[in-house]
């Protein structure tokens, strides 16, 4: 008897397993369909990151406020301060400009009981409308936004931001020490082997994301968050490279 179409959770990433041409990397389809195996295997703390967004969010969203989910990519960010939200009143918005991902996201946003109303919006997080915000999100986002428009987001996010209000931040960094560097991305690759990738699949992707994923290092990120208009960055969050910042508005 056959067992039905797999969902998505039980597809194994094999993106990097044969050899392929050199291709910066993207969130199309073939990303999209493996893309929950692909994050929990490559991003050390994302399945302790994703159960605290619910936590932080329960804490900050205010009573009719908006929520913002930007760079939603398959929603598991988006559901978790779903989750977090228990005022009847707070709307949440998830923002991606990836067409798999916002599809799947929706199909995944329906499956799920909460009763707070999610609008999808399949747009550049640089442009996306923004108001009114006690809770944005940008779990693992800000990184694949070059650089030098990175300012110019973070300055819009605080200015839509009430008092009180904050912004959680998760980000692959870099470090000032080249050791530290070596030492942290060794360990990281270590990870990514324990969790069955191989040599050739660690080597391709690193290639791949080279120069599309950006890090910075931590103090990069505060100062930006500081002249960006909020007034406390506390680190909440430490896994080798993989770093998570509460970014939080004066009252
Ligand atoms: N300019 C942009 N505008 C809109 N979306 C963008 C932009 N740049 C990148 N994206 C989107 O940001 C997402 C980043 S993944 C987020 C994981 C999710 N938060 C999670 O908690 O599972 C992180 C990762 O893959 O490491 C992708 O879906 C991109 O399409
Ligand atoms: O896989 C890596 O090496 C990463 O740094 C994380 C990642 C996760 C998902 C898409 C792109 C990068």
């Amino acid at each position: 008897m056959s067992e039905g179409p797999k969902t998505p959770e039980q597809i194994t990433d094999r993106l990097f397993a044969t050899e392929r041409k050199p291709e910066d990397f993207r969130f199309d389809a073939s990303v999209a369909r493996v893309f929950p195996d692909m994050i929990r295997r490559s991003v050390p703390g994302y399945t302790t990151i994703i159960p605290m967004i619910e936590v932080i969010t329960e804490q900050y969203a205010q009573p009719d406020s908006h929520c913002y989910d930007l760079g939603c990519s398959l929603g598991a960010s988006t559901l978790a301060m779903r989750h977090g939200i228990r005022h009847d009143d707070c709307r949440l918005f998830g923002v991606d400009n990836s067409d798999a991902m916002i599809e799947r996201c929706e199909h995944y946003v329906a499956l799920d009981d909460s009763s707070v109303p999610v609008t999808l919006r399949c747009e550049d997080i640089l442009t996306t409308e923004l108001s009114n915000a006690s809770v944005t999100t940008l779990n693992f986002t800000l990184q694949f936004v070059p650089p030098e428009r990175r300012t110019e987001l973070l300055t819009r996010i605080a200015s839509a931001t009430r008092p009180g209000g904050v912004l959680i931040l998760s980000e692959k960094i870099r470090f000032e020490s080249d050791e530290e560097q070596d030492i942290q991305t060794r360990l990281h690759h270590e990870f990514k082997r324990a969790n069955g990738y191989s040599d050739l699949e660690i080597s391709q992707k690193r290639t791949a994301i080279e120069q599309v994923l950006i890090p910075e290092t931590l103090a990069a990120h505060r100062e930006r968050l500081l002249s960006a208009g909020f007034e406390r960055v506390v680190l909440w969050y430490q896994c080798f490279n993989f770093v998570s910042m509460l970014a939080i508005k004066a009252d």
